[in-house]
């Protein structure tokens, strides 16, 4: 037969595809199948040796596809041979439906050069060093992308709540992510969370110097208890940058979806999304985070990464909690069956805005210059579409309203846990301090912007893309923008109109579609008053002490893999 081989091809001997090692070797599942492998900085190039020419059967993957490689002996002692195994997640056409996801690919050869069982672990040990070098290499080479830090996370603490979601965050841990974090070579230890809080105990207890990072699979409210926990902490200033990750198990996932978004990637289903999260904590890019901390009448200062909200959204994600048995989908059923009884919620709402084309870092002594962000100018996709024209006091609107009539059912949720009263600005011990917001109860500085309207059926301000996994809501958010996109909808817009802004949300598209009553600005501070006595607020999708509520953006203030 006439077996033709890939043999180096010569075109490649320069830089980047300069061929660094070559070998034949047979498929570990077949060893009638022969292939040469070939590795170079930017891919692993496996050919079948056939009598097809080459080029059939011809596969490369991109180390930036890859999670890892390892070596290791056979489990029969006679057998003299070596292994080494390549996992890549390369984006793949889905079966029997359009669009791509991160699919495993997993490639692995025995290596018989000698008949020594020794000398065939050291060339096996060899090729799965040169992989994971290269693969290391080649996220260090990611340019354009404001990755402060390249650092494997090694020791991980990975928190899961039994309970989140459909309740099947175990069972996605056992089926996706230890094979995953096995394959990257990320030793891990589990922490299953009993109880509400528990994750923030253990945080704020815990001695970080053994963690590397601090991986959560739950939905968001996790999340949430562990960056509060870490804030808590007399050593918060380096407690909150330990890398945190988040892996989708929850029901909302907004977060999750959030990196997914940014990492460039088309929307996906729930059980995808978990794969991209967890290639992407496997890749081990650390990037900064934006926090905001929030201001309540009673509670301690919070600290949220994501949302706060009140009105329509805040009452869909509470109400919704009884579908979360749909998962993702309970959002949807949420917001139909608030639609049918809109309300609208009567309050005082001010904002400081953000600067147009600068952007100012976070308040914290070390980090106190201004950088001009040029890019910026374009930020605001639909510029016609931010109306900032809408808050002049010239303005005034109708003020028929309904009073809110939401009960708030939040007495087991609700965040009241210490009694500190909160009245002056920064009166918590740990985090840092909020410079742009005065104490509650003073009124707001004059540079600040006051809404004109009263009445609204939803104020959401977000700091990060995804309000859940199919709702792009701050479609311009990136991780570390500094910015807060505060979205109001005014009273008076109709149920159909409100419902296509929301369809329109799924493709991060309600800011185009021109609707009177959606109002957009980039804010770096804000205060809310309610006037109704009863109603929900939300921060990060949980319910907090309803009343007057303010909160500043603190730009990359924590730490988040984001692959
Ligand atoms: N074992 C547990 N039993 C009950 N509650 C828990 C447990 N572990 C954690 N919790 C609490 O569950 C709350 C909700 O968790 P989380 O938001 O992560 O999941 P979820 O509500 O299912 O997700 P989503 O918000 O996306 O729907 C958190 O406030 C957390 O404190």
């Amino acid at each position: 037969m006439d077996q033709r081989r890939a043999e180096p091809d010569p075109s490649y001997n320069n830089g980047i595809n300069q061929v660094a090692l070559y070998g034949e070797f047979t498929a570990a599942g077949n060893r009638k199948v022969r292939c040469a492998v070939s590795l170079t900085e930017r891919d692993l190039t496996v050919q079948r040796i056939t009598s097809a020419p080459v080029g059939r059967n011809k596969l490369v993957l991109s180390l930036r596809d890859c999670v890892g490689c390892r070596a290791y002996r056979g489990e029969d002692n006679a057998d003299p041979g070596a292994y080494f195994a390549a996992y890549f997640y390369p984006f793949k056409r889905r079966w029997m439906s359009s669009g791509v996801s991160r699919q495993r690919v997993e490639q692995c050869f025995r290596v018989v050069t000698l008949q020594d069982p020794r000398t065939n672990l050291e060339e096996a040990e060899k090729w799965a060093r040169a992989v994971r070098e290269r693969c290391v290499r080649q996220q260090n080479l990611r340019d354009g992308v404001l990755f402060s830090e390249v650092r494997r996370p090694c020791r991980v603490m990975l928190l899961v709540n039994p309970q989140s979601g459909k309740g099947q965050a175990l069972t996605l841990y056992n089926n996706h992510i230890q094979r995953m974090l096995n394959e990257a070579g990320v030793p891990h230890t589990l922490v299953i969370t009993e109880r509400q809080n528990h994750a923030r105990e253990v945080v704020r207890e815990a001695d970080l110097s053994q963690w590397d990072a601090l991986v959560i699979m739950s939905g968001d409210g996790l999340l949430f208890e562990v960056i509060n926990g870490l804030l808590e902490r007399s050593d918060w200033e380096e407690a909150i940058h330990t890398p945190l990750g988040i892996l989708p198990g929850g029901s909302g996932n907004a977060l999750a979806a959030s990196i997914h978004h940014y990492s460039g990637a088309m929307p996906v289903s729930s059980e995808e999304l978990l794969v991209s999260c967890g290639f992407l904590l496997c890749k081990g890019l650390v990037s900064r985070m934006d926090l905001a901390s929030v201001h309540l009448p009673s509670s301690p200062r919070l600290f949220s990464f994501l949302s706060l909200a009140w009105g329509f959204v805040a009452d869909v994600d509470v109400e919704s909690e009884k579908y979360r048995h749909v998962g993702a989908a309970r959002f949807t059923v949420g917001t139909l069956v608030r639609l049918a009884s809109l309300r609208v919620y009567k309050g005082k709402l001010a904002y400081l805005p953000a600067a147009a084309d600068c952007k100012e870092e976070g308040d914290l002594g070390n980090r106190t210059t201004l950088h001009c962000n040029n890019q910026s100018s374009s930020f605001c996709p639909a510029s016609l579409l931010c109306r900032p024209s809408r808050d002049s006091p010239c303005q005034n609107a109708a003020h028929h309203t309904f009073h809110n009539s939401c009960h708030s059912n939040n007495s087991l949720k609700v965040r009241r846990t210490e009694s500190t009263p909160s009245r002056n600005a920064t009166k918590a011990l740990t985090g840092p301090s909020d410079t742009l917001l005065p104490s509650l109860d003073q009124p707001v500085p004059s540079d600040w912007v006051v809404v004109q309207e009263e009445d609204f059926v939803l104020m959401l301000a977000m700091y990060q893309s995804h309000l859940a996994e199919d709702l792009l809501a701050a479609p311009d958010s990136t991780l570390d923008d500094g910015v807060i996109h505060l979205f109001y909808v005014r009273a008076g817009i109709s149920r159909t109109a409100l419902l296509r802004l929301f369809l329109a949300m799924e493709k991060g598209a309600h800011l185009a579609t021109n609707c009177q009553h959606l109002v957009y600005s980039r804010v770096r501070a804000l205060r809310l008053e309610p006037y109704s006595p009863k109603g929900v607020i939300t921060v990060d999708g949980e319910v907090v002490e309803y009343g007057p509520v303010q909160a500043q953006v603190h730009e990359g203030l924590a730490r988040l893999i984001t692959g």
